[in-house]
């Protein structure tokens, strides 16, 4: 393909990944793959140059642009490289008109940029939810040891005790050490985030929000395998994916318990009053996993928000009802506003006077409320907020 024609090609999948964001459809990822494996004749190099052009064209624009072509001239704006390819050739894109729009830039629509601002998210720490993030790894322990771990490629040590970092875009997935399951690919802000759970050999432990298994693997291996580790979720086919996960990472206490929504507490009555620790991985708006998925940020709306503060509640409430005695309740939620973190914390204490806050150390993160938050600026990790409560 010319460099012109990947430029239009990006323009079209952009139109259709704006489309996709207004009608809450396929994510940019899959309308990506589905091009590429629709059309053949764009050989390996077009494909990155299209996913490339594509992805920088999403980071360029704040709020939701009118058209693809809108999207690809605000990036034209901050690459030199671009704006001469709108030349009409064949296959390529139209001259630019006179009177074209542009789509708007900033990191993100208007009324989230304000209320990220108002958690504190803004200047650098704001841009910085857009950046590049790396790939990490976490060795598995239960087969497999960092400090004697050797792969393909050179790895540099994290700040969470088993965590490796590598160049993005390394293939790990086709290294034997991750067929037999020496390590996960896991961000270190989610390493953390399970550090915090304290997990110990023998324990009763639930991963209330546990989707496709990623903090319930990193829980399996501080158990040692060794007590109950129960994984539960409301979604059918992402809990389905950690059977397989688990038998690769050679994880054996985890048993799986799908959830009905609204009717969660059901599969899990049995529990009630019985763990020593639930962590809730709360489903939220992802503000501070935008720089691996950007495009959230359009798909995102304030009746959105709501229902997801509404939800985390909820599930927080049932966590509560789980925790023994003497247990710890983990908060963990992948966004940076206060409404999903530290102020959703604080209500739950105010709502159940038997939990108190807890204090947990971890190796980086800034306090945040009554715990503590990690940031792609501040900490080179995706942004959490994660929070401790003992039960008396
Ligand atoms: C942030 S994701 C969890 C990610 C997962 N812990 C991991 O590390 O890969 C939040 C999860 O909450 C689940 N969820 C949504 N509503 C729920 C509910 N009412 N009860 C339990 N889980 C729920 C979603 O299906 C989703 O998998």
């Amino acid at each position: 393909m010319t460099p012109a024609a990947r430029v239009q090609t990006s323009i079209e999948l952009l139109d259709a990944i704006i489309e996709a964001a207004k009608s809450k459809g396929a994510p940019a990822d899959r309308i990506l793959a589905d091009w590429f494996r629709n059309n053949r004749f764009a050989g390996s190099k077009d494909r990155r140059a299209i996913r490339e052009l594509v992805f920088s064209a999403i980071r360029a624009c704040g709020p939701i642009p009118e058209s693809g072509r809108a999207a690809m001239l605000r990036l034209a704006e901050t690459d030199d490289a671009i704006a001469p390819l709108f030349d009409g050739s064949n296959y390529g894109p139209a001259q630019v008109g006179e009177t074209e729009a542009v789509a708007n830039g900033g990191v993100a629509p208007q009324w989230l940029s304000a209320r990220l601002a108002k958690s504190a998210v803004e200047g650098q720490e704001a841009e910085a939810l857009l950046g590049r993030a790396p790939l990490d790894l976490r060795v598995n322990t239960l087969k497999a040891d960092r400090a004697t771990l050797t792969l393909p490629a050179e790895t540099a040590n994290t700040d969470a005790p088993n965590g490796l970092r590598l160049e993005p875009g390394t293939q790990v997935e086709q290294w034997p050490e991750w067929r037999e399951g020496k390590f996960e690919v896991q961000d270190t802000g989610s390493q953390l985030a399970c550090l915090a759970v304290d997990a110990q050999p023998g324990e009763t432990v639930i991963d209330l929000c546990a989707g496709g298994g990623g903090k319930t693997l990193a829980l399996a291996a501080a158990m040692d395998n060794l007590g109950k580790l129960v994984a539960s979720d409301t979604d059918r086919n992402r809990l389905s994916r950690l059977s397989p996960r688990a038998e690769r990472a050679g994880a054996t206490n985890i048993e799986t318990r799908l959830l009905n929504p609204k009717r969660e507490f059901e599969a899990l009555s049995d529990l009630e009053g019985q763990a020593d620790a639930v962590m809730v991985d709360a489903p939220c708006s992802g503000t501070g996993t935008w720089r691996r998925n950007p495009e959230a940020r359009w798909r995102l709306d304030e009746g959105e928000l709501s229902r997801l503060t509404a939800l985390q509640a909820e599930i927080f409430d049932l966590a509560a009802r789980l925790v023994k005695p003497g247990g710890r309740l983990i908060y963990v939620t992948c966004s940076l506003l206060d409404e999903e973190g530290a102020g959703q914390f604080d209500a739950f204490l105010q709502r159940h006077q038997d939990f108190t806050a807890q204090q947990f150390d971890l190796p980086v993160g800034s306090p945040r409320g009554n715990g503590i938050r990690l940031t792609p600026y501040h900490d080179g990790t995706d942004g959490f907020f994660i929070a401790r409560a003992g039960r008396s």
